[in-house]
């Protein structure tokens, strides 16, 4: 009698084993894509389930660097190093800086919806201009009909779109920069340069890209993160995306100053490598009416073949003297990326 109640032990214990271990793979899919790209590599040496779980989040991870918050995936591919994929926080616009938001569910096998419901809680930048009412055309992309939003100033670098009090939806012809990416893109690594943003289909002249995102910074923040990046740049494998935006008065004269820092939190714009020959892209500010704040948004310059990457140019100025080197590879390359005191 005494083996048959043993063996009847042994079974319930290796079934509540089954069972333990099933709660735990649940609890690890819950609570891996929450975690940082060093992270996940350090628990995936702990045991044969967590590095199977590991490694589906990080196929997921590669798969598209957006968390399905754009409209088409974009994937990373690297042929050149160990570098799976590039770990950061995405927003498709600009948010308030946020020194509480540090985590986002990325690559879980759950629904994407995960993501959108938690981004609704990022602190996007939503300013309204009191007193500012929008348009209430019936169709906007009417040309004849002339929607008051569609004002032109003659600037080709400064454009303008519908707002939130317009009486328009996001469907409406003129806020095709807020319907986000509609491009193929994909992210590749060089040797040299790092990540970088390519074409993954043709794209026309005069395509809209993306918008800059990242966290909106004030400048005396700016100026203490730049120092902070310039010296872990020295080092090697950091590569910051911090970008100063000045709008200018005819005069000359500055009269707004935007510091839009994409390092921890951004969108696929941190990308887009340095050209000194002025790349493939322009950049535009786009006003939505009632709206304080411009977005930074890039547009083809010209015609982009399929595999082309996508560059502009960060500036004239080389104020550093031990600035970073340049490999744009162009004819006109001046050797070292361009500085400016942030
Ligand atoms: C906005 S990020 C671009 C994405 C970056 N390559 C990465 O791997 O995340 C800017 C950084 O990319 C690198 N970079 C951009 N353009 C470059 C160029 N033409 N030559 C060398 N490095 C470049 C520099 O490290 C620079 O600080």
């Amino acid at each position: 009698m005494e083996p048959a109640v043993s063996n009847k032990c042994l079974k319930t214990s290796e079934a509540e084993e089954e069972q333990l271990n099933c709660g735990l793979l649940h609890c690890a899919h819950l609570v891996l894509p929450w975690l940082t790209s060093l992270e996940l590599a350090t628990i995936s040496l702990s045991c044969k389930s967590l590095n199977a779980t590991s490694k589906s989040i990080t196929l997921r991870r590669t798969l598209d660097a957006s968390r399905s918050l754009e409209k088409i995936p974009i994937p990373f591919h690297n042929s050149i190093d160990d570098r799976l994929y590039a770990f950061f926080i995405y927003t498709p616009t600009v948010i308030i800086s946020n020194q509480h938001f540090q985590r986002q569910c990325w690559g879980s096998i759950s629904d994407p919806q995960s993501v959108h419901d938690e981004s609704e809680s990022i602190n996007l930048v939503d300013n309204w201009v009191d007193g500012v009412f929008g348009c209430d055309c019936e169709n906007c992309g009417d040309f004849e009909l002339q929607c008051p939003c569609l004002s032109f100033d003659g600037l080709e670098d400064v454009a303008s779109e519908c707002g939130p009090r317009c009486s328009c939806g996001l469907e409406c012809e003129n806020r095709l920069t807020q319907r986000g990416i509609s491009v193929r893109l994909k992210i590749l690594r060089d040797e040299k340069k790092g990540w970088g943003l390519y074409a993954d289909e043709l794209i026309q002249e005069g395509a809209f890209i993306c918008e800059y995102a990242g966290e909106l910074l004030t400048t005396e923040e700016a100026r203490r993160r730049q120092k902070i990046y310039d010296a872990r740049a020295k080092g090697g494998r950091f590569a910051s995306s911090l970008l100063v935006v000045r709008e200018h008065l005819p005069s000359g004269n500055a009269c707004l100053r935007m510091n839009i820092d994409a390092t921890w939190i951004g969108n696929v714009a941190r990308f887009i490598n340095h050209s000194c020959d002025g790349g493939n892209l322009v950049t535009r500010l786009v006003r939505g009416t009632g709206v304080m704040l411009p977005r930074l948004c890039f547009y083809a310059s010209q015609s982009i073949s399929k595999e082309e990457e996508l560059t502009f140019s960060y500036g004239d100025i080389r104020l550093k003297h031990e600035g970073l080197k340049c490999f744009c590879g162009s004819s006109c390359c001046l050797g070292t990326l361009p500085s400016e005191n942030t």
